[in-house]
């Protein structure tokens, strides 16, 4: 086969591919990580669908953060395919190709991950300067300041460090940095953790609102039963190496896997959804989330 089929054989290929997974944002098939002797993740399956937020859970170590990485590239499996938007993310897309895939997502990472020794403003500044180095500095500035404001912080925010921030604002100047590339796809890691209940309500209230007003597609990684509860679309869990379920979480509860069954049904899983019917009622009589916040 000449260089030239090939190349054509190829683009026939990744076109097939697309069309395939075009109603996912997100399709893992086959996923295996392993680090040493220890096998993370083997033959794992799973599909984001466009416009939802996924919650992913699972027990301490199964993988969550790793399926993560290895979506967005900063971890190579050992097998599968990951599709991102109907494109091959691993091994197949040439630099320019990924670049373009790349700016479509924004990361909040566990703990924010923030530069310590960047001001809020800068650190959101990061992205636009990696990945749009000729916009100039005024219509970056703007653009940091309007992102901050987004997620809920005072423009003041802007230039104090992160040390100087409570741990709500380090997560909401994590979330303006995520979205600073106005990206279709966000990734949360456990964005709740560390807050205060009230603290945690409202960041899950605002996740919501920019999912649904900027038609956002969240992958988020979660303990938190409440946020599982309150705007999860469907939910993910990870066990035994693989996606063992995924759906709404009654449809989760219809299984009769043990650790679901204990996760959502334990003291906690039924404070959670006690607590949700009593938001449920409240927000039917007048109190919204927005108010919460
Ligand atoms: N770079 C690495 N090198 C070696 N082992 C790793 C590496 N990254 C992750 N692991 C291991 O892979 C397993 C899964 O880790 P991961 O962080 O994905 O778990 P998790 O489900 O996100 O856990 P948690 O809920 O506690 O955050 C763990 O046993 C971890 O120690």
């Amino acid at each position: 086969m000449t260089d030239e089929e090939q190349r054509v054989l190829e683009s026939e290929q990744r076109l097939e591919e697309a069309v395939e997974h075009a109603e996912f944002a997100i399709s893992v098939r086959g996923l295996r990580n392993r680090f040493g002797d220890q096998i993370v993740h083997e033959d794992l399956d799973l599909d984001v669908r466009k416009g939802e937020i996924l919650g992913v859970v699972g027990g301490s170590g199964t993988g969550k953060s790793v399926l993560m990485r290895s979506i967005i590239g900063l971890q190579i499996p050992d097998a599968g395919e990951v599709h991102v938007f109907g494109e091959p993310m691993i091994g197949r897309l040439d630099d320019e190709e990924a670049l373009a895939v790349r700016k479509r997502w924004g990361v909040l990472f566990q703990g924010g991950a923030l530069f310590s020794t960047l001001t809020v403003a800068e650190n959101v500044e990061v992205p636009l300067r990696e990945y749009y180095p000729n916009i100039n500095a005024t219509l970056r500035d703007e653009i940091a300041a309007y992102k901050i404001r987004m997620t809920g912080l005072p423009c003041e925010a802007g230039p104090k460090y992160p040390s100087e921030l409570s741990g709500g604002m380090k997560k909401r100047a994590g979330l303006a940095r995520a979205l600073a590339l106005d990206p279709d796809l966000l990734f949360l890691d456990e964005p709740t953790a560390g807050l205060d209940p009230i603290g945690a309500a409202a960041f899950d209230a605002q996740t919501r609102e920019l999912q649904q007003t900027l038609g956002l597609t969240v992958f988020l990684i979660t303990h938190d039963l409440d946020t599982l509860f309150s705007i999860c679309d469907r939910v993910a869990v990870l066990a035994d190496r693989k996606v063992i379920a995924v759906g709404t979480i009654a449809e989760l509860l219809a299984t009769d896997h043990p650790w679901i069954q204990e996760y959502f049904n334990g003291p906690r899983g039924r404070a959670a959804v006690s607590a949700q019917k009593a938001h449920s009622g409240q927000a039917q009589g007048g109190a919204g989330l927005a108010e919460r916040q």
